[in-house]
């Protein structure tokens, strides 16, 4: 077993990111922003064709991927015990002796993410982890309820213990090219969140086109996000390789001109250990390794966990065990 391929991966220093302050909406720059939609997704398109890593090299990805989860569960029917095994399994992702197989310590998801009502039984069942509690926000999934309330709701998640807010923007503040509305908008919902961190979901699935996906993109991360995110995973279109080559690249552009980094969050229906592994080259080739560290990405993903157990334990004992082996909640 290459026990040094796997530490690279899994072990990287942590590194402190200055935050992003954001800065003034600069609407030249927004407007100049285009996307060749048949470029990016012929790109798009080759994408897991190159996907190359094998064997140890592959066990050590998904053990990477795995860090840098956001462990979700966002439904109707949660319950105190679904979320309190969630937080267990963020603390235990896979089993210790699969992992002493393949020479590993101890790891966890990147984060727990949950609705307002249950982030007080998450923060109380992952005290003293070190693991994050994310809660979404603002009328999520579709952000339509009053403004002021939407605001409100961050202050009360933060208070009762999230550390990191999922946002959801207006959606129809992009589809009639509002630009300073969704700053204004963005920077209040930060504002709200205080120290804790903001991710923007941009609901990519419904703002009408790639340039749109890119010019939100920007803004938000004008008015000072410290994470874009793809998805609620409730729009009927979620993450997809065209949608991301766009936002990292945008990620990339703010870096450029600013020097502040940019976290990069796709989420919903990203379930299988492949596609996260086309995410993680995907990013290692447009951003760097830098942007592989849990304070820059996260797969905000609910079954993932599942099927990337499901191939490390294919990687040590040579067989499959099936998917209601690996329960999440
Ligand atoms: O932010 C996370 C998403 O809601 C999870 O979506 P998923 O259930 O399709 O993995």
């Amino acid at each position: 077993m290459e026990t040094q391929s796997l530490e690279r991966t899994a072990h990287l220093p942590q590194v402190t990111e200055p935050r992003n302050p954001g800065m003034e909406l600069d609407l030249d720059w927004v407007r100049a922003v285009q996307a060749n939609t048949s470029a990016i997704e012929r790109r798009a398109a080759t994408l897991p064709g190159r996907r190359s890593v094998k064997k140890d090299h592959q066990a050590a990805w998904l053990l990477k991927a795995i860090t840098l989860i956001d462990l979700t569960t966002l439904s109707g029917d949660d319950t105190v015990g679904r979320v309190r095994r969630l937080c267990a399994k963020a603390q235990q992702p896979v089993s210790p002796a699969l992992l002493e197989t393949m020479g590993m310590g101890p790891i966890t998801t990147g984060a727990v993410c949950v609705y307002h009502d249950m982030i007080e039984t998450a923060v109380e069942a992952l005290k003293g982890t070190g693991i994050p509690v994310a809660a979404v926000s603002t009328g999520f999934p579709a952000g339509l309820s009053p403004f002021h309330l939407r605001v409100a709701e961050i202050g009360e998640s933060v208070a009762a213990g999230a550390e990191e807010i999922d946002i959801v923007i207006s959606r129809r503040h992009v589809l009639t090219g509002d630009w300073q509305a969704l700053y204004d908008e963005m920077k209040a919902f930060r504002a709200a969140c205080g120290h804790a961190h903001v991710k923007a979901i941009l609901a990519t699935g419904e703002l009408g086109s790639l340039r749109n996906v890119a010019r939100a993109s920007l803004v938000c991360m004008m008015a000072g996000a410290d994470f874009i995110k793809t998805s609620t995973g409730k729009e009927s279109v979620n993450a997809t390789l065209p949608v991301s080559l766009v936002m990292i690249r945008a990620i990339r552009d703010y870096y450029d001109r600013t020097g502040y980094r940019v976290g990069y969050k796709p989420a919903g229906g990203i379930s299988k250990a492949k596609d996260a592994l086309v995410y993680l080259a995907l990013i290692k080739d447009e951003l760097g390794d830098r942007w592989l560290q849990p304070d820059l990405f996260r797969f905000g993903a609910s079954s993932l966990l599942g099927d990337i157990e499901r191939q490390l334990e294919h990687h040590v004992t040579g067989a499959y065990s099936a998917g209601y082996r690996h329960p999440m909640g």
